[in-house]
């Protein structure tokens, strides 16, 4: 391969998500394989501005594919949202030698790596989000993994929820996309599923199908509630005071963030991440690695981040079947 690149940075910015460090492996060996050197850079763009980077060699990755987080630490960087921060960010590139970057990371981190490209960085993002909520792919690195922690949740949860005839409300992650929720609910199934991309059906509608279910004889009723919508200790409450049947809210939180990931997040994010070096070495810049209909592609970072994600109306359709 005619190499365009000598020295490639790589930071995880963001959530962490697991499947990371599987991905930051994949870089670090592929690149070596390569004959290119890596920097580490620690606590995404926040480090880059600090000039926390270090030299890794494939030793720095060992024993790290089999755990959830990110080695090389993450942060969400409000400096770097300005254009005096993306400069810098730029300069702290250039002091380390770096002329190819890979970005691991969301929708949010991929803007950074937009900015840092328009500023003459090559720069390659690695969609590395539990969220799902990256248009230009099918799959970004942790969702699987995630899913099926809250799942495992949901069906402990289930459990006590059938022994007490109680009606359980279960929050997941997704501030603004409703993925984990949509997949919980369906793999669950839960009787009815709140999305922040969904309008809110109203307490009188949630009541009413809680009790059309009881007279079905169900002896539980879940609900899967995205963070993004929330409101999940009022709506126990509510269902509770309008229809008598004890109701308890679990909102599942940060554990969904972490642990070993699974088989698809570990192979995702290996191919994702030499994807990223081999498109540097082809001389390609301002590029995402997407995964589309059963391939590694790549895309135009603005045009990726025009892309707008629609959920699944068939999918979301078969919560209201299913159940
Ligand atoms: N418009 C922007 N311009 C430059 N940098 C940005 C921009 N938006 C976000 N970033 C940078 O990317 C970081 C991560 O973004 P964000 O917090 O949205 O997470 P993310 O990458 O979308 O991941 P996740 O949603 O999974 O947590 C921000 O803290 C900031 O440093
Ligand atoms: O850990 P923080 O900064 O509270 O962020 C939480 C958000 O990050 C995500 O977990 C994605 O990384 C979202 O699902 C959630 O809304
Ligand atoms: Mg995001």
């Amino acid at each position: 391969m005619d190499q365009k690149v000598s020295t490639i940075g790589v930071l995880t910015s963001g959530g962490d998500a697991p499947g990371m460090n599987a991905a930051i492996r994949s870089v670090v060996r592929t690149a070596i394989a390569r004959g290119i050197k890596v920097m580490g850079i620690r606590k995404g763009y926040n480090g880059l501005l600090a000039g926390d980077v270090f030299e890794m060699d494939t030793r720095s990755v060992s024993d790290i594919i089999q755990r959830g987080g990110t080695i090389l630490q993450t942060a969400r960087c409000l400096e770097f949202v300005k254009p005096e921060g993306q400069k810098r960010g730029a300069d702290m590139c250039r002091v380390f030698g770096i002329d190819g970057l890979v970005v691991i990371g969301g929708d949010g981190s991929f803007q950074g790596a937009e900015k840092l490209a328009n500023l003459g960085i090559n720069t390659i993002g690695v969609p590395g989000t539990i969220d799902l909520d990256i248009a230009c792919t099918e799959y970004t690195i942790g969702f699987d993994t995630a899913v099926n922690t809250a799942m495992d949740a949901i069906n402990k949860i289930r459990d006590t929820s059938t022994s007490h005839q109680r009606c359980s409300i279960v929050e997941v992650m997704g501030r603004n996309a409703g993925y984990i929720a949509l997949w919980c609910a369906i793999n669950s199934g839960a009787e009815m599923v709140l999305l922040p991309e969904m309008p809110r059906p109203s307490d009188e509608e949630i009541v009413k199908k809680i009790i059309e279910n009881k007279h079905k004889g169900k002896k539980h009723f879940l609900i899967v509630v995205a963070e993004g919508v929330g409101g999940s200790e009022k709506l126990a409450k509510t269902i509770e005071d309008m229809t008598g049947i004890e109701t308890r809210a679990t909102i599942l939180g940060h554990l969904q963030r972490g642990g070993s990931p699974t088989a698809v997040d570990r192979m995702h994010a290996s191919m994702m991440g030499a994807k990223a070096v081999d498109l540097l070495c082809e001389g390609k810049a301002k590029r995402v690695v997407a995964y589309v209909k059963g391939e590694y592609v790549d895309y135009d970072i603005n045009e990726a981040l025009k892309m707008k994600k629609e959920l699944d109306p068939y999918m979301y359709s078969l919560t209201d079947i299913l159940c």
